[in-house]
């Protein structure tokens, strides 16, 4: 294995594929009607949940420290949680019932018409996070998808798809995390202006 050779082409990759969205008027128009969809969500008092599986919850536990936390600056909080942060509710719904129903009934509890659920993966395709997304359009909530390519299931269940165009899991990620921040970055901007 070259290894110099690895690090090149995936930095080479991850430029392209960002070339690619930079590219893509329709895919900024819609990190910015995201943005705008979940501002409108925290103005009428809702909460925004982030889910996924592996460095993708990593990614829905990332982002929603953004708007709980802070961004860039400080200002007041906002309710925003990833769904998979408490492990003794994981690991007993895991057991007791199914690992695919792990989101979906924490969302059956607490999802309200009008909350956001921005539902993170590579494949579009994860049981668990497709399940959750069904129960957040049944609750009324307003669902966003962050994918791959072909969106997978994702892509008929969500009312807003952001599918980056490839199939490389770790790529998909990083671009997932590019527009994340910067729909954090909007958010924070127009709900708290300096
Ligand atoms: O972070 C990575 C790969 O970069 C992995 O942990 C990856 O997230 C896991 O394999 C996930 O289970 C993939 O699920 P998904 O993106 O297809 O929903
Ligand atoms: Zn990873």
């Amino acid at each position: 294995m070259d290894q110099l050779a690895t690090v090149r082409l995936n930095l080479q990759n991850s430029i392209a594929l960002k070339q690619r969205l930079l590219a893509d008027e329709e895919m900024i128009s819609l990190v910015s009607k995201i943005s705008d969809v979940i501002i409108e969500c925290y103005r009428n008092k809702g909460k925004v949940f982030f889910c996924g599986n592996g460095g993708s919850a990593a990614d829905a536990q990332h982002l929603s420290a953004e708007l709980s936390g802070r961004y860039y600056y400080d200002r007041p909080p906002l309710f925003a949680e990833a769904l998979h942060v408490n492990t003794s509710y994981i690991t007993a719904v895991a057991n007791d019932y199914s690992y695919d129903e792990i989101y979906s009934r924490w969302i059956t509890a607490i999802g309200q018409e009008n909350d956001v659920l921005v539902a993170l993966s590579t494949s579009g395709n994860s049981t668990n996070v497709v399940k959750a997304i069904e129960q957040a359009n049944t609750n009324g909530m307003i669902t966003v998808g962050f994918t791959g390519k072909t969106g997978g299931k994702m892509g008929a269940i969500c009312d807003y798809l952001l599918a980056v165009p490839d199939t490389d899991t770790p790529r998909i990620q990083e671009c997932h995390m590019i527009m994340g921040h910067t729909i954090c970055e909007i958010v924070e901007a127009r709900l708290f202006p300096r």
